[in-house]
């Protein structure tokens, strides 16, 4: 007799799984490289942002106590003593009406405290005129004013996307400490799957769930090592498990989880003296969706059809690989949408469709049965119907997690 599978909630298997990621140390990598990394430093201002007082216009640069009493009938003359472009340090110091032609990014000449852009002025040879008066620092961009030196910017755990290099380049970062990626292997099983590029012969298929991980995985950043096809046979199966568990830091397999008479991946789990996490999630699809450790390393093992193996790898590998990378925001973000289509069917466990978000409305992205692949293609979020609920309407507000996003959440919200 068959043991039954006690099924746990999401949000349990989402703990269980997270519980067990041990990150991987660190690495230095270069500027250019660190995009998409996680810091395990945090950003400290090293000086204020900018370091000097500039102007933020192309115009000239006055004492603002020379402009007093300016107006239209009568205008205020200035002589322009000189010129400088950003980068350039004028050596003058303004005296009574004088004034210095100054480019944006260019650092107030000393003296100076406000800046007239060349729209107030009316200009005659190496003179102008302006018509209302200034206030002191006005039109100035403020040493500090966008960062104070010793600020922590950003915390450690945070991924570096471009404003972060941005940001890490200001500082004169040109090497960056981030945390030590995982290297995933990927191995579908199943002795009906062909390779991408074979002929379809009766009852086989083509191989989806690989390429569909490496690219779920490139999302990431993350690098992956193909183990490509095991048919479903116990012996093979497990030597191909054995050796792709030594080369990497983490396997993902697809297929054969179930309870069929070919789901060997429950035997081989039993065979490596694997802990088993869990076997069987109160959600569809992916209910099968299994996660083991052995040698304190994740063996995901991913279901076989493709709609529940891309949510189990969203729900599941995610988190656990970014946690692995020493990330903070491992969590797919969640938002509310308004149903645009109508979805009565009967939810006995939390259900996870893949669906067209537009910011507003959602709606299903087509044929959604676990086997599915075309959602899955046409789809960019996630709508999350809880267990033990049915009749969903056009206008219900449901729960979305976005799929795609750079950075999650740091809270798992559902
Ligand atoms: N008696 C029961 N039968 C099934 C149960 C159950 O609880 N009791 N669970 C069903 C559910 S739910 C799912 S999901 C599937 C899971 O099956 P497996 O994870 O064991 O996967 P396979 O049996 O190997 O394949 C299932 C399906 O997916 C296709 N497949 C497999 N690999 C790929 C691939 N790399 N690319 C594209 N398609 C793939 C395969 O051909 C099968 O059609 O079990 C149900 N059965
Ligand atoms: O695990 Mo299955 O994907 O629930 O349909
Ligand atoms: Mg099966």
């Amino acid at each position: 007799m068959m043991k039954q599978r006690k099924p746990i909630s999401v949000a349990e298997a989402i703990e269980r799984v997270i519980d067990h990621a041990q990150t991987l140390g660190e690495e230095t990598v270069g500027l250019f490289e660190s995009f998409g990394r996680i810091l395990i430093e945090p950003i400290i201002a090293q000086h204020d942002v900018p370091h000097f007082d500039r102007s933020p216009y192309d115009g000239f640069a006055i004492r603002s106590v020379d402009t007093a009493g300016a107006t239209g009938d009568n205008r205020i003359e200035f002589s322009v003593i000189d010129h400088i472009g950003a980068g350039i340090v004028s050596s003058k110091t303004l005296t009574k009406n004088e004034a210095v032609r100054i480019m944006t990014g260019a650092p107030l000449p000393s003296g100076a405290d406000a800046i007239v852009m060349f729209e107030q002025t009316i200009e005659l040879g190496d003179s102008f005129t302006i018509r209302k008066p200034f206030d002191t620092l006005e039109n100035v961009s403020l040493q500090g004013e966008d960062v104070k030196e010793g600020e922590e910017i950003i915390e450690v755990g945070s991924l570096i996307h471009p404003g972060t290099v941005a940001l890490l380049a200001t500082f004169g970062y040109d090497k960056v400490r981030v945390a030590k990626q995982p290297v995933v292997g990927i191995l579908s099983t199943g002795t009906e799957l062909l390779d991408v590029s074979e002929q379809l012969a009766p009852g086989k298929i083509r191989n989806s769930n690989g390429p569909m991980i490496a690219a779920q995985l490139a999302r990431m950043g993350i690098c992956f090592k193909m183990y490509g096809l095991s048919p479903d046979n116990l012996e093979s199966s497990l030597e191909m498990v054995k050796r792709a568990e030594k080369e990497t830091d983490c396997l993902i397999t697809t297929g054969g989880v179930s309870v069929g008479d070919f789901d060997f991946l429950p035997a081989i789990y039993e065979r490596l003296g694997a802990k088993v996490l869990f076997n069987k999630v109160a959600m569809r699809p992916g209910s099968v969706t299994t996660v083991a450790v052995a040698n304190g390393r994740y063996l995901f093992g991913l279901s076989g059809n493709p709609s529940a193996c891309f949510t189990g790898f969203e729900l599941f590998v995610r988190p656990a690989l970014l946690k692995m990378m020493g990330a903070d925001k491992i969590y797919l973000p969640h938002t509310t949408a308004v149903l645009a289509e109508d979805f009565t069917k009967a939810n006995p466990f939390s259900r996870f469709i893949r669906a067209v978000y537009d910011g507003v409305t959602i709606r299903p992205a087509g044929f959604n049965k676990s086997n599915a692949v075309s959602s899955i293609a046409r789809g960019n979020a996630l709508i999350v119907l809880p267990g033990g609920s049915r009749g969903f309407t056009v206008g219900d507000k449901v729960d979305v997690l976005l799929l795609g996003v750079e950075e999650g959440t740091g809270k798992w919200l559902l």
